[in-house]
């Protein structure tokens, strides 16, 4: 595992927190003519869910969103027409997934970013990333070059092979060690860019997420697990679209509720003479992590 321990100078230095978000797929199972990523969820579209997320996330000091030809006007006019501070650039992606983030690792390359910097690379399509689990995914980099958010398995997963015309199981791996990948994952730039040009060597690989490619390429460095949950989902075919729908309209419900507390809280405070009732019990809570406000 390669050392990250920062030296004292390191310290003092702010390392850049970079989310990616990538937005350049075309939704196949979803609607090829529909794009999944712009379609309306409790009145906003999905990609600007995630874009919020990192915005308001204290971590994040910069935005980079990759995008194709289809999606690029609307999704720089939710970028203008929202204010967000911390959108440095929309790029162009690439035909699969890994090219689009080999995409965005070449323009960091460009932009000069630091090795140490760390790199968070979210899906468009998964809405409800939780304040927390972009903080854990930070976090986790201070111990590993590379984390992934993901979800213990509910289900018993079997590995099959093929046997005439049929599948049948191969394996079935012990249900406490599987885990369904989700996104953000995250990376120390000099980690990340490594294994993708390991990557680029190898013409047939074709993974469908960011932590494989360290996997494969880089087996010494352990990529560790960050809690993600159900809610964190990932809006892949129609059949996705009603447990998002509710889950937007709880999320919203909450924050509207919440952002009522702050109003009466403020007001309460004004009207006591302006003492800080915010750490008092009875203060606004922040909702619960896979609900919080955006
Ligand atoms: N060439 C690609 C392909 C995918 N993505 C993004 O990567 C995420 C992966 O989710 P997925 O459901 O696989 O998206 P699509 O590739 O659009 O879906 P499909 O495979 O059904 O075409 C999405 O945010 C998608 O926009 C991307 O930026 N560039
Ligand atoms: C990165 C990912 O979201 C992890 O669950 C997933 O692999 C993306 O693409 P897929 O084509 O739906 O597997």
């Amino acid at each position: 595992m390669t050392d990250i321990t920062p030296t004292d100078e390191e310290q003092q230095r702010v390392v850049p927190v970079v989310a990616v978000v990538l937005a350049a797929g075309s939704g196949v199972r979803f609607d090829p003519r529909n794009p999944k990523q712009l379609v309306m969820l409790g009145g906003k579209p999905i990609v600007q869910w995630c874009l919020e997320a990192f915005e308001h996330s204290a971590a994040v000091t910069d935005i980079m969103v990759v995008v194709n030809d289809r999606v690029r006007e609307p999704v720089e006019h939710i970028i203008e027409t929202t204010g967000m501070t911390k959108v440095r650039a929309v790029i162009n992606g690439g035909a699969e997934r890994a090219d689009s983030t080999q995409a965005a690792l070449d323009t960091l390359a460009r932009f000069g970013v630091p090795g140490d910097a760390k790199i968070l690379i979210h899906d468009s399509v998964r809405p409800f990333v939780s304040q927390r689990q972009i903080q854990d995914c930070v976090d986790a980099l201070d111990e590993f070059t590379a984390a992934t958010v993901a979800d213990p398995s509910t289900d018993t997963v079997l590995l099959t092979e093929a046997l005439g015309d049929r599948k049948v199981i191969k394996s079935v791996p012990d249900r406490r060690f599987v885990f369904r990948a989700q996104t953000p994952q995250a990376f120390r730039y000099a980690t990340i860019r490594r294994a993708y040009e390991f990557a680029s060597q190898d013409h047939g690989f074709r993974p469908t997420d960011d932590t494989r490619v360290v996997v494969e390429y880089l087996p010494d460095e352990p990529v560790a697990i960050v809690a993600g949950s159900q809610f964190n989902m990932k809006v892949t075919t129609p059949e996705d679209m009603p447990f998002a729908e509710l889950t937007a309209a709880i999320i919203t419900r909450t924050s509207a509720k919440h952002d009522m507390r702050q109003v009466l809280m403020s007001a309460i405070d004004e009207l006591m003479g302006g003492s800080d009732t915010t750490d008092q019990p009875g203060a606004p809570q922040q909702p619960a992590p896979d609900t919080q406000a955006r």
